[in-house]
């Protein structure tokens, strides 16, 4: 079960034309108390991820040289293969032991066949990309609801640009000293949904600078709130700093990551409702396409 500090929330399946409003409510304050929270009864088939996650799998199986042909080339794509090592998340840190296949703006991309390993890799994934866009769309929709702003303000703002699917791998490690998976790190944009394998390993910093293990419950999408939301809504969700550690670190974990972030020209400023009366914002307006390239090009170094 969650801790106190990350909260479980049932979605009620998330149904078209259900009441929205005690929904938004629970994500806004898990965003503002802890940034995290396990989320349940979403709705998502669950016949996608399993596909996605057995695509994942047999492509992470392939043989370096195959999985290189698809590599990763630049942050400005954000798309491809990147192999163990080439990615801190924590610029100050030593590289990730992880490898990963990222897919921004996945539907876009769909006929480009030099740009997946396969059609049925690439059927999976946008199935995915497609349902965990439409969940996204659905969280923000009754966060905004909460937040008393126009329906359709954030799905106005996050058409695809800028939402990311990512498979990650976190490979064995034998022996030595351990290598942390993911360094700490602050995701860069609204709402990140990340699904496990089963495996253990993430963990949240929480306001007393404990950290906080997420479970790593295969039934739950884990919910995040990242520096873009932060920034809108003046401080008042959090982006929460978190890591992954090899806590079981003899076998496989596999985890896979959606990042719903606004399309590039967005530029995000505090939203006049969560300003204090008589105090000047928070923070500067930004524009994602900035912070994210920011982001983007201090973790690939
Ligand atoms: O694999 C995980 O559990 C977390 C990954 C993560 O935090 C990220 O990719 O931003
Ligand atoms: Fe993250």
């Amino acid at each position: 079960m969650p801790g106190p500090s990350i909260p479980l929330i049932d979605c009620g399946g998330m149904r078209p034309g259900a009441d929205r409003g005690a929904l938004g409510q629970a994500l806004c304050a898990a965003a503002q108390d802890s940034g995290f929270m396990c989320l349940r009864n979403t709705g998502l088939d669950a016949a996608l991820l399993q596909n996605a996650f057995t695509s994942s799998k047999r492509f992470f199986a392939l043989a370096d040289a195959d999985k290189e042909t698809l590599r990763y080339r630049d942050i400005q794509r954000n798309h491809g293969y990147v192999a163990l090592g080439q990615e801190a998340l924590d610029p100050l840190a030593s590289a990730d032991r992880k490898e990963s296949f990222t897919m921004r703006d996945a539907l876009r991309s769909a006929s480009d066949v030099t740009a997946w390993p396969g059609s049925a890799f690439r059927n999976d994934a946008l199935a995915l990309f497609a349902a965990a866009r439409a969940l996204a769309e659905g969280l923000l929709d009754a966060i905004g609801l909460a937040l008393g702003l126009q329906p359709g303000y954030f799905a106005q703002r996050h058409r695809g640009e800028n939402q990311t699917l990512r498979f990650l791998h976190y490979p064995p490690q034998h022996g030595g000293d351990l290598a942390a998976g993911a360094g700490a790190h602050t995701d860069y944009g609204s709402l990140t949904l990340l699904w496990q394998d089963g495996n253990p390993g993430l963990e949240v910093r929480a306001a007393d600078g404990a950290w906080v293990p997420v479970p790593a419950d295969a039934d739950a999408v884990v919910v995040n709130t990242g520096d873009l939301l932060e920034r809108w809504s003046n401080g008042r969700f959090r982006s929460t700093l978190h890591r992954v550690r090899p806590l079981q670190p003899w076998r496989s974990r596999y985890s896979i990551a959606f990042f719903s972030d606004p399309d590039d020209a967005v530029l995000v400023s505090s939203l006049a409702g969560c300003v204090p009366v008589g105090q000047p914002p928070a923070y500067a307006p930004i524009t994602a396409r900035d912070h994210i390239l920011h982001k983007l090009a201090a973790s690939y170094g």
